[in-house]
């Protein structure tokens, strides 16, 4: 089975447009965890765009599902901006308060709109080398977010991660297109890398209720897919709890 966590960014972005606590993001992941969801995941970017430092502790103490954190393991402390709203301790920080089930590193600069990208583990392997041992000594399992990409899959488990999450904005992108089954092709056969090398397999980023069960159904042994900015376009048309059982529909 593979497990849907959702991701509350855009609960957090809508918040933070003004001084307040509403739409509360604990609330959210309560409803989504009661509609079926069986893990939420967060992003904490150091400028705290959308989720902040506070609501990963806040999070951490109340849920009873898998908690998913993902971000740059490089992302160093960051003044807080906005009155009332406490620093940005940097990410290692955040993951030694909260001991999350799951870290899901990211390359992401504190400048992208958005995660793009892969690691390039040729390149930053060794420097995650320690970060990755001390986070297995905390209890929390390592997943990379990585491209369909055979050498960097195999790179990723020498390193010591425990899964991968693919990047499938590419995929989101080409879903549709005459090139979508030669794109799909490529997660299929990097899910066949993964399985052969026992590394597990996460997905997410721009999967959506078009794109999603066709590539559930396609690629080998999807363990979890993480959905946040579609899923909050859903939950908003249909309402939250209509939106998640559509999405374990695709399951
Ligand atoms: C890593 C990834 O693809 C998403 O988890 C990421 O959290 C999206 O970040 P934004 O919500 O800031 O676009
Ligand atoms: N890791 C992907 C994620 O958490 C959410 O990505 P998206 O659905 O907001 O694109």
């Amino acid at each position: 089975m593979t497990a849907l966590s959702i991701n509350l960014n855009k609960i957090a972005l809508i918040r933070n447009s003004r001084d307040t606590e509403y739409p509360s993001v604990p609330l959210h992941a309560a409803r989504c965890v009661a509609a079926g969801a069986h893990g939420i995941t967060v992003h904490p970017r150091p400028d705290q765009r959308h989720i902040r430092a506070d609501d990963c502790y806040e999070l951490a103490a109340m849920l009873d599902v898998e908690f998913n954190i993902e971000g740059n393991p490089f992302a160093a402390p960051m003044k807080s901006d906005r009155p009332g709203v406490s620093d940005y301790p940097g990410f290692l920080n955040i993951i030694r308060k909260t001991r999350p089930a799951q870290c899901t590193l990211v390359p992401d600069t504190n400048s992208q709109l958005t995660s793009d990208h892969g690691f390039d583990l040729t390149r930053d392997g060794e420097r995650l080398l320690p970060i990755i041992e001390e986070l297995h000594e905390l209890g929390v399992r390592v997943s990379l977010f990585m491209d369909p990409v055979e050498e960097q899959i195999r790179l990723a488990r020498e390193i010591g991660a425990d899964r991968i999450e693919l990047y499938t904005g590419p995929y989101a992108s080409a879903f549709g297109s005459n090139d979508q089954d030669q794109v799909l092709q490529t997660f299929i056969d990097a899910s066949d890398v993964a399985a052969e090398i026992g590394l597990g397999l996460n997905a997410g980023h721009d999967l959506n209720l078009h794109n999603l069960m066709l590539f559930s159904s396609s690629v080998k042994d999807l363990l979890e897919v993480s959905i946040g900015h579609a899923f909050t376009v859903d939950a908003i048309e249909m309402g939250l709890e209509k939106a998640v059982k559509s999405y374990l529909a695709c399951l």
